[in-house]
């Protein structure tokens, strides 16, 4: 009998809890050398807690862990990067006014690499980026990179300090559908050279694209761990959330009403003189879902802010905005965030962290934050805290939020939890306008199916949307109208009927489609 070669990692009754939450519970992996595991699992199922172990930033409670057969203890990052093991982060921990070289020679100097001069460095870091097709310029600053490249920074980092082993978590989250295209070959290409990778993603079509070997995580246990070929995305689906999950939006068609929204030459220049938005005009009607697809980075995000009521600072407007056929002011007094609320906008921002939260806040006050004022939760001249609290919990439990414990500060929830705090919190107001902006980024498969079906059950309640998303799966499935945004401007308008990912896919890309393409119907 030939002896199988030791896996590559071996994790074995892995156990840790924050508090009273077991974010992982006797948890068994086994990853086989050579090969791309996919780890999947609901919001707060515990991917990151075990990946963070695995990286030396927490100690387990309990359990083993075996780099390459032999057990290992894990106390901090180095010891990870010493054992062969590199992660690729979420948000990137790159230092943005540092070139691509001092980015990946800062912090190697551990005993092994003995401060390589810089241009000995150089010429490793060129070798590795012909080698896995990483190509990025050494000495561009990490600032002016587009993510995509910023995230081939952060692997050549890794493979730097000779990674055997990648951990990629949520890694296609900020990447343009080509950009995820790219990062895929270079997985490929890593895992002929025989490098191990542990990709965790909500993405099941990147799971049965990608990898070898796929395990599931759910309430911090390891529930089952498949060969991807044997299985499927409606069974991976039903073992991740414990029932069938309906994998596309059962959605009747839109009936429209009046205009609710209408945005007449919108135009937008930033503090530093940039154009953003070039004239934009639309109109979304009562009922319906309005989606712009687009590239992150060519006005979605200005746009959003605008209507929402917090620009840029330093921005110049101008244009019309309407709402019900009211005029809205563009800026100033009347134009903030509390104004458009008070006018009946709702607002789920792109940026959850940094707009929709606060991340010391507990939970209750962040489902309140921005509606405190209202009447309901008033009492007198006070707050009334215990009617936001029992309003809170409402949310929370209709929104299945993990842990359903209002108290806890919103940084101590995963990431799809947190969102599904905005969610609930903007949602839940009945809005005339939702405006709402990669409204399932991080969330997992469950979990958007419900957020879907709320956007939707609010269009068919007669209210508008505003639905800005990079996904266009999600803005296919979604929206009754989709509009192509283009460097600050409207390059098309399609039917989520006749329209193709090739054809959204040009328009984003601000080429007009060949009128060939348009087949049948379309003249
Ligand atoms: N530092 C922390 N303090 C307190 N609780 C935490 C901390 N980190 C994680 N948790 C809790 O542990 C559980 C597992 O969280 P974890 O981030 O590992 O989930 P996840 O599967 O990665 O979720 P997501 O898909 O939303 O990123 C959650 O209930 C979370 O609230």
């Amino acid at each position: 009998m030939t002896a199988t070669p030791a896996p590559a990692i071996e994790l074995r009754g892995i156990s840790k809890a924050f508090g009273p939450v077991q974010a992982n519970r006797d948890i068994d992996l086994v990853v086989p050398r050579g090969t791309i595991h996919g780890i999947i699992g609901e919001n707060g199922a515990g991917k990151s807690t075990l990946m963070s172990i695995l990286y030396g930033f927490y100690r387990p409670d309990a359990g083993e862990i075996l780099v390459g057969g032999k057990p290992v203890a894990i106390a901090d990052s180095q010891a990870a990067i010493r054992a062969g093991i590199g992660m690729v982060f979420q948000h990137f921990k790159l230092v943005q006014n540092f070139t691509v070289l001092e980015n990946v020679v800062l912090g190697a100097e551990d005993g092994r690499l003995l401060r390589p001069s810089l241009s000995r460095a150089r010429g490793e870091l060129k070798r590795l980026a012909a080698e896995y097709g990483l190509q990025v310029d050494p000495d561009a600053l990490v600032e002016e990179l587009s993510v995509g490249h910023q995230q081939r920074v952060e692997i050549l980092k890794a493979l730097y300090r000779r990674a055997d082993i990648l951990i990629l978590d949520e890694p296609t989250g900020v990447l343009t559908p080509a950009e995820a295209d790219h990062l895929f070959r270079i997985l490929r290409g890593l895992k002929d050279e025989g490098k191990t990778i542990i990709l965790i993603t909500h993405k099941l079509r990147e799971i049965m694209e990608i990898t070898d070997n796929v395990s599931v995580m759910r309430r911090g246990e390891m529930v089952a761990s498949v060969r991807t070929a044997e299985t499927g995305p409606a069974e991976l689906a039903e073992l991740m959330v414990g029932r069938k999950v309906l994998l596309r939006v059962d959605k009747p068609p839109a009936r429209p009403g009046a205009p609710v929204l209408e945005v007449r030459g919108l135009r937008m220049v930033d503090a530093e003189g940039v154009e953003r938005l070039r004239g934009i005009d639309l109109e979304i009607r009562a009922g319906e879902i309005l989606g712009i697809a687009g590239v992150a980075g060519n006005g979605q995000t200005q746009l959003l802010e605008i209507l929402g009521g917090f620009p840029e600072a330093g921005a110049r407007l101008q244009g019309e905005i309407r709402l019900g056929g009211r005029p809205l002011p563009l800026q100033g007094p009347g134009a903030d965030g509390r104004a458009r609320r008070r006018a009946g906008i709702g607002h789920v921002p792109e940026d959850r962290q940094a707009e929709g939260l606060i991340m010391d806040f507990t939970a209750w006050e962040n489902i309140a934050f921005g509606y405190h004022h209202a009447p309901e939760f008033q009492r007198g001249p006070l707050m009334d805290n215990a009617a936001i609290r029992a309003d809170a919990m409402g949310k929370i439990q209709r929104f299945d939020i993990r842990p359903p414990n209002p108290d806890l500060a919103a940084k101590s929830f995963s990431g799809g939890n947190q969102q599904k705090i905005v969610v609930a919190r903007e949602v839940e107001r009945n809005p005339e306008l939702l405006l709402i902006g990669q409204p399932t980024r991080g969330v997992d498969i469950g979990a958007i199916e419900f957020i879907h079906k709320r956007i939707v059950a609010l269009r068919d309640a007669g209210r508008a949307v505003l639905l800005v998303s990079v996904e266009l799966d999600e803005i296919m499935a979604l929206s009754d109208r989709i509009l192509v945004m283009f460097d600050g401007h409207i390059m098309g308008e399609r039917l989520p009927a006749e329209a193709t990912t090739g054809d959204l896919g040009c328009l984003m890309a601000g080429v007009e489609p060949a009128r060939a393409d348009a087949g049948g119907g379309a003249g």
